[in-house]
């Protein structure tokens, strides 16, 4: 079994944040762990309040996984404050952790500001030169490279820029444009493009985290970054294909189908 850590928000209605990212490991076959960053009070329709936990009790619950489990892989995600930010790098260069994914998780689906404007220098500066992948979606990658992104080309630029920031490999999520899902990874020499379906729902809340989980997830079982991008690509769309209409806004995507449908526990 490989252990999977995650360090993120939590999301009380169970879509987005720690709790997708726990069921994303549990579905692919890996054990999870969580370090929680911030508490936030949201549903389906928006995020109603948050609070950052202080940084010493951030620091305490990545060290004792540390010095206790391996990780395999970790995920970051909602990160809050400059404050959080540096002790999470730090934490994370002391222990020498390894197949580091950065969510950069700005502003929620719903417009709720997750990341402290005056943080987003220090996630560049201390975050991304960690990172063996980003993840941004293209509003967020609108953000690091101030510019705008309208295209696939756009998107394969806004990577280059997004490179040269010290991480690893980058990939521009393309959920926020029309036309198909496509996704673009840049590792420093070399675009791939993963292609998939727009699959017409509204219920998207989370498919963020639930991706980049999903690629250490994949990362931790020894894919090679390409490969765990295809696979966590390819678990994402049928999440969002099976998404769950909950509550009265974007509800959550599915992370079982393919398990609860082999037991039988789905009749369609
Ligand atoms: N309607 C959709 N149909 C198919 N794939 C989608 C759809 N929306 C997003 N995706 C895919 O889901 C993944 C996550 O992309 P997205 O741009 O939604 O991330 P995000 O905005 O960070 O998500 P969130 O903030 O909700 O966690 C990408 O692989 C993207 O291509
Ligand atoms: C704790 C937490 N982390 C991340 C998101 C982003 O997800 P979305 O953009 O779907 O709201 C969120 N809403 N909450």
């Amino acid at each position: 079994m490989k252990n999977v850590l995650t360090i993120a928000g939590s999301d009380s209605c169970g879509g987005a944040g720690i709790q997708a990212d726990l069921k994303t490991f549990s579905a692919l076959g890996t054990y999870g762990m969580s370090a929680i960053t911030a508490v936030t009070a949201q549903n389906t329709t928006g995020v109603f309040m948050v609070k950052e936990l202080d940084v010493e009790t951030v620091a305490a619950q990545i060290n004792c996984i540390y010095d206790d489990i391996e990780v395999h892989a970790v995920k970051i995600g909602m990160v809050s404050s400059s404050e959080i930010i540096e002790t999470i790098g730090r934490c994370l260069m002391e222990k020498g952790a390894r197949n580091i994914v950065v969510d950069p998780v700005m502003v929620s689906k719903s417009k709720y500001k997750l990341l402290r404007p005056e943080a987003c220098a220090a996630l560049v500066k201390v975050l991304l030169p960690l990172a063996d992948v980003v993840t941004p979606n293209i509003p967020e990658a609108e953000e690091l490279i101030k510019g705008s992104i309208g295209t696939v080309e756009d998107m394969k630029q806004a990577a280059r820029e997004i490179y040269d920031m010290g991480p690893k490999n980058v990939i521009i999520k393309g959920g926020h444009l029309a036309g198909d899902a496509v996704d673009v990874l840049y590792d420093g020499r070399r675009m791939v493009l993963f292609e998939g379906p727009r699959i017409a729902t509204r219920n998207t809340h989370g498919t963020g985290c639930t991706f980049s989980s999903a690629i250490a997830a994949y990362l931790a079982r020894g894919y090679a970054m390409k490969e765990a991008v295809g696979a966590a690509k390819e678990y994402i769309t049928t999440a969002i294909a099976h998404s769950l209409a909950l509550g009265r806004g974007a509800g959550p995507t599915h992370h079982f189908y393919s398990l609860y449908k082999k037991a039988g526990l789905i009749h369609e």
